[in-house]
């Protein structure tokens, strides 16, 4: 593992060494017409309308995604038998998170060979995994505060049979994705070594001062635990500021030869107790286009967006690193 050159990497090498991520999920599903105001968030909508899953999917294709993160952000077994649902049922509600993406990749993909210059790289499927914080459904994915009980191995229980179900349905990346303390950086690195899990994975932060993560780690103090992990080839931060990013990807630099990754949100903010995005200093679509290309100059190596951005987002960062060398 990890001494040849993945799927990620060589994406990255296709793509001329920065490739473009989606951008925001739950915010596409919602702006299609979704109600996603459940402890589920968008995770809803595997049970209720899996069709409209596949259309946002294939919006950020046609947008110029190089890879699609799936649906399964806040999908857990848990989460879904407090559904009333059944393990089986819901095991395969995560199995349909991949197989979802992976028609979307597939279908758009067979679509395009009517057109040898069609100029798009095939995507990837990232399954998505959020922290223990995005299951408690209360924000806590930007605090980082999971209380005195909450230690190494619960962690690691929390993760380990979603990791191991959405590694059988067979993605090619794991989107470790919003965690907020070193501590579940350090389950996630003894879980996928303890569960030798072949599939490559991302393992995101997120940050709300811009230098550590939201339990107040340093990111050298992570990405010491993360330099370890050869299952891990790329490390990153994501729904964070955009003012963040270009300060971040030098701070990580620094301290890994890993793939760096970053998709900010749109620099609004989430009020994880009403449920909804507060106003800031937001950034729009044509700003995403400037900064890409200074995040691809810093050593970003995939480039995408999170919470609040949307299909023009990716096609105004597409255009700028696809068509700008
Ligand atoms: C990335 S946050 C906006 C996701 C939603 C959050 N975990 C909640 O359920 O409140
Ligand atoms: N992949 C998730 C991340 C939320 S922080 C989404 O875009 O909805
Ligand atoms: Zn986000």
């Amino acid at each position: 593992m990890g001494v040849t050159k993945g799927p990620l990497e060589e994406l990255i090498e296709r793509a001329g060494g920065c490739a473009v991520i989606d951008g925001g999920f739950a915010t596409q599903l919602e702006a299609l017409g979704a109600d996603i105001n459940d402890p589920l968030w968008s995770a809803l909508c595997l049970i209720s309308n899996p069709d409209l899953i596949k259309k946002v999917h294939l919006q950020y294709l046609e947008a110029g995604a190089d890879v699609l993160i799936t649906s399964s952000y806040q999908a857990t077994i848990p989460g879904f038998l407090s559904k009333g649902l059944s393990i089986d049922e819901a095991e395969k509600l995560l199995q349909r998170s991949v197989k979802l993406a992976i028609e979307a990749r597939d279908d758009f993909w067979t679509q395009l060979q009517i057109n040898p210059k069609h100029g798009f790289n095939r995507a990837l499927v990232a399954a998505s995994i959020g922290s223990y914080g995005a299951y408690l459904a209360d924000g806590s994915e930007y605090s980082g505060v999971y209380g005195s009980d909450i230690v190494l191995d619960k962690l690691k229980d929390f993760h380990r049979r979603r990791l191991q179900v959405l590694a059988s349905a067979q993605p090619d990346l794991l989107a470790f994705e919003a965690i907020p303390n070193k501590l579940e950086a350090q389950a996630i690195v003894e879980l996928l070594n303890e569960e030798k899990v072949e599939i490559p994975s991302w393992i995101c932060f997120s940050s709300v001062d811009g230098s550590h993560t939201p339990s107040g780690h340093s990111f050298k103090e992570c990405l010491e635990i993360l330099n370890c992990c050869e299952r891990v080839p790329a490390v990153g931060v994501n729904c964070t500021s955009p003012h963040f990013i270009n300060k971040l990807i030098h701070e990580l630099r620094k301290f890994t030869k890993k793939a760096i990754v970053v998709y900010p949100n749109s620099g609004e903010i989430w009020d994880g107790r009403a449920k909804k995005w507060m106003p800031s200093e937001c950034f729009g679509d044509g700003s995403f286009e400037a900064l890409a290309l200074k995040w691809r100059e810093s050593g970003a190596n995939l480039i995408g967006g999170c919470c609040r951005t949307s299909p023009n987002t990716i096609r105004a960062i597409s255009k700028a690193l696809k068509h700008k060398r």
